[in-house]
């Protein structure tokens, strides 16, 4: 029974500790002490909620050439998540890590949307917690299963990128993940669509935006994300994702500036501010037909204070909240 996948001699609950409010009973309640195991059992986990899974790997980061030490995000994204409020009244649920073993990234990927597939047929919000991008093609996969059943028909692939990851590679690496999803969908005959909100026109060659424009793919730059812009940008997002019945959000966390985001492989000179980006994120987590969100690119050996490790935790717990249609106290 795939049960949580913790690190060796570890027990799953090892990152959730944090402060008790034992005055306040059950409103001064945190994750750490409401979120429970998942288990694959008959009769385990039985009612729908929200469900995290890890993929523990930077494989993909280091072919791509980047900087190495995303595959320790889960634990670190567990540990700042564990102190957050539970203002939900759903089910939250640990599903475990994922690890990518003997670089073999292929198959970690695999387990990971085995894994995935399962929650999402329980009726279960995916949140995946990275690991390097490869995280995507991992849950695309994941979710793939909704296409392949019929259960879904058009799916939205909502990226908040400051890079495009549609890079054309012999092998899967972080930079690759949505060539490898939109190549896929498109072999099976289904219909996915791709958009990045973040783009740096500093950061991508021309050679990837003439990828993103020869597979249709929609994408705004940074430039024309600012405070200025983001209520046009809610409400055209918010239009545009009506016309899907299964969204999949994905954070890369490069996508922030470096003084919020420094723990990231390869971090910003620009960046989208936390305050566009927490509101866009909340516009696609409660569309309604979100089905599965992860979170990318964190690296806490490259962090200063746990600045992306929190930041990170806040949006996923953003995700929880929209998702569920609740409202913070
Ligand atoms: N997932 C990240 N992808 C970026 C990395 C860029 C960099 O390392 O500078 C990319 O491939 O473009
Ligand atoms: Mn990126
Ligand atoms: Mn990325």
């Amino acid at each position: 029974m795939p049960g949580p996948t913790p690190p060796p001699g570890e027990d799953w609950r090892t990152p959730w500790k944090g402060r008790v409010d034992a005055a306040d009973g059950e409103a001064g309640w945190r994750w750490h002490q409401v979120v429970q195991p998942w288990s694959d059992a008959p009769g385990g986990s039985a009612a729908a909620g929200v469900a995290l899974l890890g993929l523990a790997s930077d494989e993909g980061v280091r072919r791509n050439q980047g900087r190495a030490g995303a595959a320790e995000g889960p634990l670190a994204l567990r540990r700042a998540l564990a102190s957050l409020p539970a203002a939900s009244a759903q089910p939250l649920i640990d599903a475990g890590t994922v690890p990518c073993l003997d670089g073999d990234l292929e198959a970690a990927q695999s387990r990971y949307a085995e894994r995935a597939a399962r929650l999402l047929d329980q009726g279960h919000l995916v949140i995946g917690l990275g690991g390097g991008h490869e995280i995507a093609w991992a849950s695309y996969q994941g979710l793939a299963s909704l296409l392949q059943s019929g259960r879904a028909r058009r799916l939205a692939i909502v990226n908040f990128d400051a890079h495009f990851d549609l890079r054309r590679d012999v092998q899967a690496t972080s930079g690759t993940p949505f060539l490898q999803a939109l190549e896929h969908a498109r072999a099976h005959g289904w219909d996915a669509h791709y958009r990045v909100l973040g783009v740096s026109r500093a950061a991508n060659t021309r050679a990837l935006f003439d990828t993103a424009r020869s597979l249709g793919v929609q994408w705004t730059l940074d430039e024309q994300m600012t405070l200025l812009h983001l209520e046009a940008l809610r409400a055209e997002l918010a239009q545009w994702l009506e016309g899907f019945d299964a969204v999949y959000l994905t954070v890369c966390l490069d996508v922030l500036p470096a003084a919020t985001a420094p723990g990231v492989s390869a971090p910003a000179a620009r960046g989208v501010a936390i305050e566009v980006i927490e509101p866009l994120v909340q516009t696609v987590a409660g569309c309604g037909r979100l089905r599965l969100a992860d979170v990318a690119e964190l690296n806490p050996r490259l962090d200063i204070d746990q600045r992306t490790a929190r930041t990170a935790a806040r949006l996923v717990w953003q995700v929880a909240q929209a998702h569920c249609g609740a409202r913070s106290p």
